[in-house]
Order: structure tokens, then sequence, then C-alpha cells
């Protein structure tokens, strides 16, 4: 799994112009875990949904479906598509952490649960991103006088609390407010 997520995470890297020894150092600031959800049938039968539209705190996270239907992902001009849920084949969805390593390039993909059929649900994810203790920045390759920097070092244990504080909660775009440039006093 490592390896086919490391391939897509360098087509998507290179696609933007990373140099390999970039890439490669990045790599090495990575850790890997992994999580088996099991939903039972969608308590709001109206919408459906088992989880509302969020970002992961990611890189980049691969999901893998059982049988039964349920991730959505945005499209970006406000539709929704369902990603089937076809036995053998792998979603790989972009993280916020991915947001801030690509300087803004890369979105991170918003994406609910929603099971229209009203069945139990199982997936699985491989969750690929930043070590504990370990900042994410932006790789310098992205970054120049046409892309200047985006996101202040993002300490993603602090934001990962933050973000489901009441003040994080209700934010559109929490991610820009705790870490984007713009903002005074950043941590660097
Ligand atoms: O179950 C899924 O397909 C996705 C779950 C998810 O988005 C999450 O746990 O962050
Ligand atoms: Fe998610």
């Amino acid at each position: 799994m490592q390896k086919l997520e490391e391939m897509v995470e360098t087509l998507v890297l290179e696609g933007l112009g990373v140099r390999r020894e970039s890439i490669h150092a990045h790599f090495d600031m990575l850790s890997h875990g992994i999580r088996v959800s099991c939903y039972g049938t969608p308590l709001d039968a109206e919408t459906a949904k088992s989880m509302p539209a969020h970002c992961d705190h990611t890189m980049l996270t691969t999901i893998v479906q059982h049988e039964v239907e349920g991730l959505e992902v945005d499209v970006g001009d406000g539709r929704w598509a369902a990603v089937p849920a076809e036995p053998g084949t792998f979603a790989f969805v972009a993280g916020e952490q991915l947001r801030v390593a690509t300087n803004g390039r890369v979105p991170a993909c918003l994406h609910p649960v929603r099971t229209p059929s009203n069945r139990e649900r199982l997936s699985v994810q491989f969750l690929r991103r930043q070590k504990v203790g370990v900042a994410v920045r932006a790789l310098a390759d992205l970054v120049d006088a046409e892309h200047p920097l985006l996101f202040n070092p993002l300490r993603h244990e602090e934001y990962n609390k933050w973000r489901y504080s009441e003040e994080g909660f209700k934010l559109e775009d929490p991610l820009k407010v705790f870490c984007g440039v713009e903002k005074v006093g950043a941590m660097v």
C-alpha cells in the first residue's frame, strides 16, 4: 500500500515540477496509519449521511470501500460525485497537509459519507501523514515570486485539536485561519 501511495503522490508532485530529491526528502517526513470504519445504517434516513463533509488531516488518504456505497467527493462546482464502491478499487483523497506542502496547489478534497441505500457499511482508510512532532512546510520548489508562500509551517497536532474546538469548527476554511501567511504573529 505504501508503494501505491508513493506512486500517486510522486505523480502529483512531479506533475507540479518538484524535483526527485525534494520528493524523497518529503517522503522521509511521513508516517502511515490504518483505520477501519464500520457504519450502521445512517441515523438520519432523509440525508442518508453517516459523516458530514470534511477534509482529512493527512497528505493523502487511500480509501477502500467494501461493496456498500458511501464516499462522495466535492467536484468543485457545487456538485458531489459518488465514488463507486467497486471491489478491488482504491480512492485517493488529498488532505489538508498536502494543501500546505504543495503551497495551495492541491486543494484538500471535501468529502462526506452518504449511503442512500441505507445499508450498513465498512471502509478501510490508509492514512499517509506527517510524522508526529514535525511541522508540515511548503515544498521549496513550489514557492517562488509567482507563487508566494500561502501557509506558515503547520503544527498539525495543535491544529487538529483546534479545528474541532468551538472556534475552529464553525469556520469555512480553518486551515487558512490557523496558518495562512496573512495571519499576524504566525509561526515560522
Ligand atoms: O468511509 C469512507 O469512505 C470515508 C471515511 C472518511 O472520510 C474519514 O473517516 O475521514
Ligand atoms: Fe475523510
